[in-house]
């Protein structure tokens, strides 16, 4: 024999209220939401029908209770029966059971969520000249149909849905929290809703809703004023036919965490689904935020969120290249303003640019880099230099700077976030574009050598000063270069920069670690760092002309230490020793006298 499921109505009522919606005021807006669905069921019949949602929170009824009055279809006796006892009944699914297009509600549970607020509902409803039906239903799960005599008929076609209050619920009744709750999800509702006498629709959308309709930019930037407190930078309206959807997505005035979402404001048929939608547009436009309206999309039961399907794929994908391509108009017809929101965005349009070739263009077009010839573009600097010549960190590009302008290499600085990348995948993208990775150690190959009866004169020199640097395994050359102004310069090879690393670490190292790390060491290549002093210096050369080797240790380690420093280079335990005793022992020279 088959049986029939029985439902617990406070079991469901406890799902609904803890685990599906976020708080109970979505009673206003289910509420809304029914009723706006019946007035649209009659004037798919009666196109002239009146549209009016009326609603009179306790404040108006005087009662205690909450009435909300629709001039739509309403139910007879048998739908009554059928419908607002059954829960997950819908009238709003085709005989396939999917869900109908003109209409807000598709679950059959919607009118459940009023009893998150009230322990009693009462549905008063008038269908065509059927009698009038009332229908009371309790938050235990009892319910009571009756056909209202003659004389109690309601006048008009249409339904009225009383809540009687739960004791603890009060707040959600409050006349200011109904107004509020109507305009929040129902300000754009095709319908007139109003509470007591206010009118909390505003009629249409602010943004163009036919394809062709002018964009009321004051009218949009007003709009984005109110609703989410800023001044945008720009306004792109925004259309996807086959989700339905229109909408405007603001290009927010200042620099935003990328990795904090904004969430977007979605309205579903004109009702608002959220306000925190995420996954509507593609993570790199973090910069834009949306208000749109879909009739597409589908929600979550709890309407709370979209459903992550194949159409919001298809959707996010065509609302990303919505904004970018406003980004590619902008560089072509206002590059001014584009230097401007790149000045805001940058880092969003360069993460965007590690894997979207257009926006690698725009960067390479538009980006002012920082180079050691003042700041120029990528295209620039290779209009002028042949080639993309770049030091991959901050700190490389510190120590090279000054020294490669002086040999005339023009050096851009790859260092910022992202930059270094963006420049090694240009070549990627067009074939043609060289690109060169500038290392310190190279700049010693540019360099030129001392003629070989100086550099022999020097060899007692260069002994004595390589002895000194010895232990911190540091090697000491002579070069000439410019500028003459520079004494010595430090440089540290990738190789030798992982080596030096490695050394850091095992002065802090315990045993086991140490172990490792020496392991490592003795796997390492041999590229020590260079101490390179520059013989057109005149310091350097009355330091080389000096006879006593004790007097030409302290000089050199005091050079080694103004190189660290001047490189940005980390200074470790043993250089802080070596630069306090240079530093003792230079003074002590320089003062002499007996105690
Ligand atoms: N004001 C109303 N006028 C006429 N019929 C109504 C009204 N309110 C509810 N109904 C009927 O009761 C049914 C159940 O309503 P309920 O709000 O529970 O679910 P729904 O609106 O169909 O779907 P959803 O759960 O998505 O809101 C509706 O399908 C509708 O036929």
């Amino acid at each position: 024999m088959d049986r029939t499921f029985q439902v617990d109505l406070r079991g469901v009522v406890d799902l609904l209220s803890h685990h599906l919606y976020g708080s109970p005021r979505v009673y206003v807006r289910e509420l809304m939401q029914n009723a706006v669905d019946a007035i649209t069921a009659r004037r798919n019949a009666e196109p002239d029908a009146p549209a009016l949602v009326r609603i009179e929170p306790p404040e108006l009824t005087g009662d205690g209770t909450l009435r909300v009055h629709d001039t739509g279809i309403g139910l007879t006796e048998a739908q009554v029966h059928e419908l607002l006892a059954t829960i997950g009944r819908s009238s709003k699914r085709d005989v396939l059971g999917f869900s109908r297009h003109e209409f807000l509600g598709q679950f059959g549970i919607g009118l459940l969520s009023c009893f998150l607020v009230a322990d009693e509902i009462r549905v008063v409803t008038r269908n065509g000249d059927h009698p009038t039906v009332h229908w009371t239903g309790y938050a235990d799960g009892r319910y009571a149909v009756r056909l209202a005599p003659p004389q109690e008929a309601r006048a008009e076609v249409g339904t009225t849905v009383t809540l009687v209050p739960r004791h603890d619920a009060d707040q959600w009744y409050a006349t200011a929290t109904v107004t509020e709750l109507a305009r929040l999800y129902g300000s754009l509702l095709p319908v007139t809703v109003r509470v007591g006498s206010v009118v909390t629709t505003a009629g249409e959308p602010p943004w163009p809703t036919s394809p062709g309709a002018p964009v009321d930019r004051a009218a949009l930037i007003g709009y984005a004023r109110e609703t989410l407190g800023v001044d945008p930078f720009d306004v792109v309206p925004l259309r996807v036919p086959e989700a339905g959807l229109t909408g405007v997505a603001f290009i927010l005035p200042t620099a935003v965490n990328p990795a904090a979402r904004a969430g977007h404001r979605v309205y579903l048929k004109r009702m608002l689904l959220t306000e925190h939608a995420d996954g509507l547009l593609p993570d790199w436009a973090f910069f834009a935020h949306c208000v749109v309206d879909t009739s597409e999309l589908r929600p979550t039961a709890s309407r709370e969120a979209l459903y992550e399907d194949s159409l919001l794929t298809s959707t996010r994908e065509s609302l990303g290249a919505q904004i970018r391509g406003w980004l590619v108009r902008l560089a072509k017809h206002q590059p001014g303003r584009l230097a401007e929101f790149l000045q805001v965005h940058h880092l969003g349009v360069k993460a965007l640019a590690l894997h979207d070739d257009e926006m690698l263009n725009l960067v390479d077009q538009w980006w002012p880099m920082d180079t050691n010839v003042g700041t120029l573009t990528l295209a620039e600097f290779r209009q002028r230099y042949g080639l993309v010549r770049y030091a991959a960190s901050l700190d490389e590009f510190r120590q090279l700077a000054a020294v490669a302008a002086a040999q005339d290499l023009a050096v851009v600085n790859g260092g910022y976030t992202y930059d270094s990348e963006l420049i090694e995948r240009l070549p990627t993208v067009d074939r043609t574009v060289l690109i060169e990775r500038l290392e310190p150690s190279d700049l010693t190959t540019r360099f030129h050598a001392l003629e070989p009866h100086v550099e022999l004169a020097l060899r007692p020199f260069l002994t004595a000063a390589g002895r000194a640097l010895e232990r911190l395994g540091c090697e000491v050359l002579i070069r000439a270069y410019d500028p003459a102004s520079l004494p010595a310069l430090y440089l540290l090879s990738r190789s030798a920069a992982f080596t030096d690393q490695l050394t850091a670490s095992r002065d802090k190292a315990d045993e086991l670690w140490g172990g490792v790390l020496d392991a490592l060491a003795a796997s390492a290549p041999a590229d020590r760092p260079q101490l390179v002093l520059n013989h057109r210096n005149p310091l350097v050369r009355r330091i080389t002309a000096l006879g006593d080797p004790e007097l030409v240790g302290l000089a050199v380690e005091a050079l080694y230490g103004q190189a660290l420093l001047l490189g940005h280079h980390p200074i470790r335990a043993a250089d802080a020793a070596l630069l306090n005793s240079s530093f003792l022992g230079l003074l002590g020279r320089a003062v002499p006298g007996q105690e």
